[in-house]
């Protein structure tokens, strides 16, 4: 069943345009991932999804509801969250804290309790025992865990990741898939996730999105968008084997 559309949409900066007329449906419980070339245009799609950008045309459909226009913390309310390659913290807090910040913000949005419990969230981010500690003092595999823990504890419905493996070596890279894949499973959300490891996205998503030059390629399963001739070479390129 879809629970995101874009229809026909664009986003301009100046008269440079970073989105062309881009159409397609996100199924509700997916894992859609997302791949192009550096500046294809990815970073910007997430964007005019969860409110860090308002399209220049066309529109954003989230459960049958038109959200083109409207900011960040009101699709957060609609249980729309974001997630970013750099983990954005509030350093000077605790892990706890974090969480807990999220789960307050989440709370003020929709104005009323979020639905996701500090107990599944501690379970599938495997967080219960750095809770204590300062944000600033955790690993990068853990501050990953932190935003996404944050996130989850806004009550989202869909969550957006960009390049959520950057930086993580391979043993990382496995143990973070994991962490997305009970999300999914144990809470049913679905996931949007923009990343260059292609191999990483084949083994986790059901479906794969590639853009361009700001434009719609193809959209299918990893085994066929992957294994098209035309994506390895002008799109991916030698990160096909990342
Ligand atoms: N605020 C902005 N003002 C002007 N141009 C922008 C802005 N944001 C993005 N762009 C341009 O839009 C294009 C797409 O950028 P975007 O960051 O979405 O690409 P990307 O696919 O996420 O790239 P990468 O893989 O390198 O992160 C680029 O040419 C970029 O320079």
């Amino acid at each position: 069943m879809t629970q995101m559309s874009l229809e026909n949409v664009t986003m301009q900066f100046g008269p440079f345009r970073a989105l062309t007329d881009m159409s397609f449906h996100i199924e509700r419980g997916e894992i859609l991932g997302v791949a192009g070339p550096n500046g294809a245009g990815k970073s910007t799609l997430m964007n005019v999804c969860t409110g860090g950008l308002r399209a220049s045309g066309g529109q954003v459909i989230f459960n049958g509801q038109d959200i083109t226009r409207f900011k960040r913390h009101h699709r957060c309310g609609l249980g729309i969250a974001q997630t970013f390659q750099i983990p954005t913290l509030l350093s000077s807090l605790t892990v706890g804290e974090n969480l807990l910040a999220g789960q307050i913000f989440g709370r003020e949005v929709r104005g009323e309790e979020t639905g996701i419990s500090m107990e599944d969230i501690l379970f599938l981010t495997q967080l219960e025992d750095h809770l204590p500690i300062p944000a600033a003092q955790a690993d990068l595999l853990t501050r990953k865990r932190i935003m996404l823990g944050a996130a989850l504890a806004t009550g989202p419905e869909i969550i957006f990741m960009d390049e959520p493996l950057g930086g993580l070596n391979a043993e990382e890279i496995v143990e973070f898939l994991q962490v997305i894949r009970h999300v999914r499973e144990e809470l049913g959300i679905t996931i949007v996730m923009v990343e260059h490891k292609t191999r990483a996205l084949a083994e986790i998503a059901d479906r794969v999105l590639i853009i361009n030059f700001g434009e719609f390629v193809m959209l299918d399963t990893p085994q066929v968008v992957l294994n098209d001739d035309h994506v390895v070479e002008i799109y991916l390129g030698k990160r096909h084997d990342a």
